[in-house]
């Protein structure tokens, strides 16, 4: 029922829940908590998120909440198809300013698990396209923070080509990981 595959940042994974097609569509169950807890991923879930984003090449990112109100997160496309990234930025941990990157899309289903200490952005690849994810903490404005999205150091291939992303005033302002005391502290445990 849950399909879950590594990637290439260790506590980063793909899940894709099965789908129950017919005549009419199809119907999925887009998050168990059961099956997710028997899969070793169990997580407090307290908020959902959406966003729409109208143009294609928008990106929404780096962006992370700190402790005490750091958040996992379980991302899918809800609408559209989009790029969707994580980076490693725990102190200490060997893929520290890492960055793994997925097409989530409405058509395939998949959902990434972004875990606190990871830092979370994405690029919409079609017009229109709706971003739905749980949060393990509330939004705290004082806790939110963001890091540039083309940030050098990174590296993400974020597959703009020549196109200017659409960014808000806060993302286009952000500071680069250099810049940056993260204070995600790496556990060992990945
Ligand atoms: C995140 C958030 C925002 N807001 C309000 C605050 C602003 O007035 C408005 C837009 O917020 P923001 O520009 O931060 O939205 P995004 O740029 O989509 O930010 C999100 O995008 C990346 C991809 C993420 O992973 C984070 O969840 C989040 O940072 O929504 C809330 O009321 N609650 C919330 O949880």
């Amino acid at each position: 029922m849950l399909e879950i595959e590594p990637t290439t940042l260790p506590g980063v994974v793909l899940i894709t829940p099965r789908r129950f097609g017919d005549a009419r569509g199809f119907f999925s169950e887009s998050w168990n908590r059961g099956r997710m807890s028997k899969a070793g991923l169990d997580f407090d879930f307290v908020q959902d998120n959406l966003s729409l984003s109208r143009e294609v090449g928008t990106v929404r990112g780096l962006h992370f909440q700190s402790p005490p109100h750091a958040q996992t997160k379980l991302v899918r496309c809800g609408r559209g198809s989009l790029f969707d990234v994580a980076v490693d930025v725990r102190r200490g941990s060997p893929t520290y300013g890492q960055w793994t990157g997925y097409e989530l899309t409405a058509e395939n289903g998949r959902q990434l698990l972004v875990p606190a200490g990871f830092l979370h952005g994405f690029v919409t690849r079609e017009p229109d396209t709706e971003i739905i994810y749980k949060c393990t903490d509330y939004y705290a404005p004082d806790s939110d923070g963001a890091i540039r999205f083309d940030d050098p150091d990174i590296g993400i291939d974020w597959g703009l080509g020549t196109q200017a992303p659409i960014l808000s005033e806060k993302d286009a302002a952000a500071p680069l990981l250099r810049n940056f005391e993260s204070p995600f502290v790496f556990e060992g445990t990945e």
